[in-house]
């Protein structure tokens, strides 16, 4: 004891000498670890921030507040780096790219996604590499968008990636209603917390038995994709279709069939059911999801509105539809989708992906293997030292001080495709479709709410950020009647195959094949509209 009194100081000056070595070598002098949110519970960590009444993307914003805008927090047993700032999404997503390149494992993606076959939620390596060189190469390549069927499509349609399911619809309204419903479900499922992904030792416990029915819709919705199989394999015995008239699973089938994929552990027929399913997906609500804010937030702002309806009348006037041609012209427009996308991102928190390797990042913070990586693209898109008013509904701001950004990933301070390897796929289409259905719209109809109130702009909880309360009631004036069924039921039907179903046969038994609108036909129009 004399002895351990005797040596003392010296054991102190050791001890600080150590730890001051360790802070100097420690890159972040934080012993280089990412600040840990508190309020974490037992077990679960912060997984009750995931709770259906929580707005995700504000509350991570408001922990933000405390802790930086990196700072980490635990799903259960996974660490979770969240970060809310452009610089460091930036450097995620450029210089550590690779290190963040793969999609965690869900059970959505595995149960949902054909055992991850679904390219989107595949983990990285070469299986996702090809599917997703194929998609961007063979399927949603300019190249392909511009070919004149696909035009068509859109052009009919106003809506990515749903031609199929018209063909549905118009074959069996039942079978149309019962797709309809596996999808709703399906999407309601991913969003669905299963304690296993969080907790793996919890892998025989299916509470909520989310696992049982994300089982039973994935096999609900393969029977539809495998009908849709048998009729493309079926076509393409019977008649030596043109490539031209190719839709994405014509264009898998020659893919698979010219055996490019050998080699993964997937056999043909899933890739492709996979694959079609995967872009079925992408589009369905998260084009419809920026049509309906756009619109909510133009009858609340009536001087944009009024500017996009100028723009329209001076670029396509009152003879004609909008084309897609027309796009280019339409600026203003652009930059109104863009604000929209701005402030109501689809993905608010972008689609989860985990590390595959260590990095240090260059604010000195280590990650290790494992760890999810959530970007609050929301928080990013309303930073206050890059956006003026962030909370303001301000498209001229995309036609002078941020006039030069774009959509594609490129920017970091507006991303909501994402960026980087897995980046969304899909955002050429997308923004072709949203510009196309935005401007035929806002072309036909002149917008407003009943004696002007302003449309209740609340957001959601759900995972896609969809307005909490619908869009409707809208008072629909002017316009040309004939485009009122054209665009109207097309542009607002495009996720309801069923009622679209319904529409045609209102269309049908009022109106019939042959001959053409007229005026007096507004009733039965109405009439579609109301059931809309
Ligand atoms: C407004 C419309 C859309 C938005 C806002 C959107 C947004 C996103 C986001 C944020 C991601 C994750 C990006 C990342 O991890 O960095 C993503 C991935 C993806 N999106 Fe989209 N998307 C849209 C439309 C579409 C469409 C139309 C398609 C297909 C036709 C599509 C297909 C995909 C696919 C396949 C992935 C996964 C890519 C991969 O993991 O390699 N998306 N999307």
């Amino acid at each position: 004891m004399d002895t351990l009194f005797h040596y003392w100081p010296s054991i102190l000056v050791a001890a600080l000498v150590t730890l001051l070595i360790y802070k100097l070598i420690s890159p972040s002098g934080k012993n280089g670890s990412v600040p840990e949110a508190g309020g974490a519970w037992p077990v679960i960590g912060h997984l009750h921030l995931f709770s259906s009444k929580e707005i995700l993307y504000r509350t991570l914003f408001g922990l933000s507040k405390k802790y930086g805008p990196v700072y980490s927090i635990r799903l259960g047993s996974h660490k979770a780096l969240v970060v809310g700032n452009m610089e460091m999404a930036k450097e995620l997503l450029t210089v550590h790219d690779k290190a963040f390149a793969t999609r965690p494992s869900l059970s959505a993606s595995k149960l949902l996604g054909y055992n991850y076959a679904m390219f989107g939620f595949a983990p990285y390596g070469d299986y996702w590499r090809e599917i997703r060189k194929i998609t961007t190469l063979e399927l949603l390549s300019n190249h392909r968008l511009d070919m004149s069927n696909f035009k068509q499509t859109r052009a009919s349609e106003n809506s990515g990636g749903e031609e199929i399911l018209r063909d549905t619809a118009n074959s069996n309204e039942g079978e149309a209603r019962q797709c309809q419903k596996s999808i709703k479900e399906y999407f309601h499922l991913f969003g669905a917390f299963v304690l296993s992904d969080a907790i793996p030792f919890f892998w025989w416990l299916d509470l909520g038995g989310h696992k049982k029915n994300m089982k039973r819709v994935a096999k609900e919705l393969d029977v539809f994709v495998q009908t849709w199989l048998e009729e493309h394999k079926q076509k393409r015995r019977s008649a030596g279709e043109r490539k031209e008239d190719q839709d994405f699973m014509d264009v898998m089938l020659t893919i698979t069939e010219d055996a490019k994929l050998n080699g993964f552990d997937v056999d043909a027929d899933t890739i492709t059911k996979a694959t079609c399913l995967n872009m079925i997906l992408g589009a369905a609500d998260s084009n419809m999801v920026p049509l309906i804010w756009g619109l909510a937030l133009l009858v609340n702002n009536r001087l944009a509105l009024k500017k996009v309806k100028e723009e329209l009348a001076i670029h396509v006037g009152k003879d004609r539809h909008v084309e897609e041609s027309d796009i280019k012209n339409l600026v203003y427009l652009q930059a109104v989708v863009k604000e929209t996308l701005r402030l109501y991102p689809p993905s608010p928190i972008l689609a989860l992906r985990a590390a595959m390797e260590e990095c240090t990042l260059s604010n000195g913070y280590h990650v290790t293997p494992g760890t999810r990586l959530l970007l609050n693209a929301w928080q990013i898109q309303h930073d206050e030292r890059v956006w003026t008013d962030p909370d303001e509904f301000k498209p001229e701001r995309f036609l002078t001080t941020h006039k030069d950004l774009d959509l594609k990933g490129q920017n970091f301070e507006l991303i909501p495709f994402g960026a980087g390897r897995r980046a969304c796929s899909g955002v050429s289409l997308a923004l072709q479709v949203i510009h196309l259905s935005m401007a035929s719209v806002l072309h036909c109809f002149d917008i407003n709410t009943p004696g002007g109130q302003p449309v209740d702009m609340t957001e959601s909880a759900s995972l896609a950020n969809v307005k909490a309360t619908p869009l409707k009631n809208l008072v629909v004036g002017g316009g040309d009647t004939t485009m009122v069924t054209m665009t109207w039921a097309l542009s607002l039907l495009m996720n309801n195959p069923g009622v679209l179903k319904k529409a045609q046969d209102e269309l049908d038994k009022h109106i019939g094949k042959h001959r053409a609108l007229e005026e007096f036909d507004i009733k039965h129009l109405q009439a579609i509209i109301k059931e809309t």
